[in-house]
């Protein structure tokens, strides 16, 4: 049968996640609902366009839904938990993927024994690349962890971990994509300060991140050696290597992380 799925929260993460299901054959639009809030008419209308219900009744989400992603930004979870808390009846499973907001806090405005998991997707998830870690709730089953591990494995990796890394972790891979997208927009006007056309600049940016990245996974070999074989003797890498440690881009990248990993921490005790 297939897998009905519930969003409440139409927004970016949703949309992301709702393309990348349906792509990879693991639901249908038709068994797809998804709410936002009534003032949101764009991401209404987006829903209804992918051809899944659109609403703006959160109880109805949980209702027509096997499971309930909740998608709305960190400080609407405690009004949409008191909504539905009386329909999300266990064994329904309520997946969050909002910032830090922790396992503790989302139960304890649930119904005894609910069944939850917290989860970090990122937008790739969109072109089935996406990186998703969670971590289960204390009612969660086995059951449970195996369905969220598919169904996030259907648009890219999926990681069981403690709770404890999870802020951390929407600080790397949640937010990660705009980390990525910013390198690719400044190394495209750099080609473009050159000479080059945007449209090449940015490809050659693009497949040069992908393959490295490729590099990484599939080599198993720690980034530093592999950008050790890229540097030259007297060549023109290592000017540049000069030039990125000169202007501090690992501590920059090191600092981004920490304001991300703060915010997402500060959203939870909000
Ligand atoms: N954007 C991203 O890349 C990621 C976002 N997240 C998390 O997902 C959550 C949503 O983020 P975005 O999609 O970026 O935000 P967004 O602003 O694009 O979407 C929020 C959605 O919630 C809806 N909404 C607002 N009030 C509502 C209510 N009372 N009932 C039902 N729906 C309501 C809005 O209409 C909108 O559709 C956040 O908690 C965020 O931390 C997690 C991973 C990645
Ligand atoms: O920026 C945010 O709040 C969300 C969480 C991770 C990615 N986007």
């Amino acid at each position: 049968m297939a897998l009905k799925v519930g969003f409440i929260g139409a927004g970016k993460i949703a949309q992301s996640l709702i393309k990348g299901f349906t792509n990879a054959g693991l639901t249908a639009p038709q068994h797809i609902i998804a709410s936002a809030s009534k003032n949101d008419v764009s991401d209404l209308e987006v829903i209804q366009k992918l051809g899944c219900t659109a609403t703006t009744k959160n109880t109805a989400v949980v209702r027509q839904s096997d499971i309930a992603v909740l998608a709305v930004k960190p400080n609407i979870v405690p009004e949409v938990l008191a909504e539905i808390r009386d329909v999300l009846e266990p064994p329904k499973l309520l997946v969050s993927v909002a910032m830090g907001i922790t396992l503790r806090k989302l139960e304890s405005s649930c119904l005894e024994n609910a069944h939850v998991v917290r989860v970090m997707p990122n937008t790739p998830c969109l072109v089935a690349t996406g990186a998703t870690a969670f971590a289960s709730g204390r009612y969660a089953s086995e059951e449970d962890c195996e369905l969220t591990k598919s169904l996030f494995s259907s648009v890219g990796t999926c990681y069981q971990v403690p709770e404890s890394y999870m802020d951390v972790i929407t600080a790397i891979s949640g937010s990660g994509p705009a980390y990525m997208f910013m390198t690719l927009e400044a190394l495209s006007d750099a080609g473009v300060r050159h000479g080059l056309p945007r449209n090449l600049a940015l490809k050659l940016a693009a497949q040069t991140m992908l393959g490295s990245a490729k590099m990484v996974l599939e080599t198993g070999q720690h980034p530093a050696v592999m950008k050790g074989e890229v540097c030259s003797p007297a060549g023109c890498t290592i000017d540049a290597m000069h030039m990125l440690e000169k202007e501090g881009f690992r501590a920059a990248l090191m600092n981004a992380v920490e304001a991300a990993y703060l915010r997402t921490r500060e959203a939870g005790e909000e």
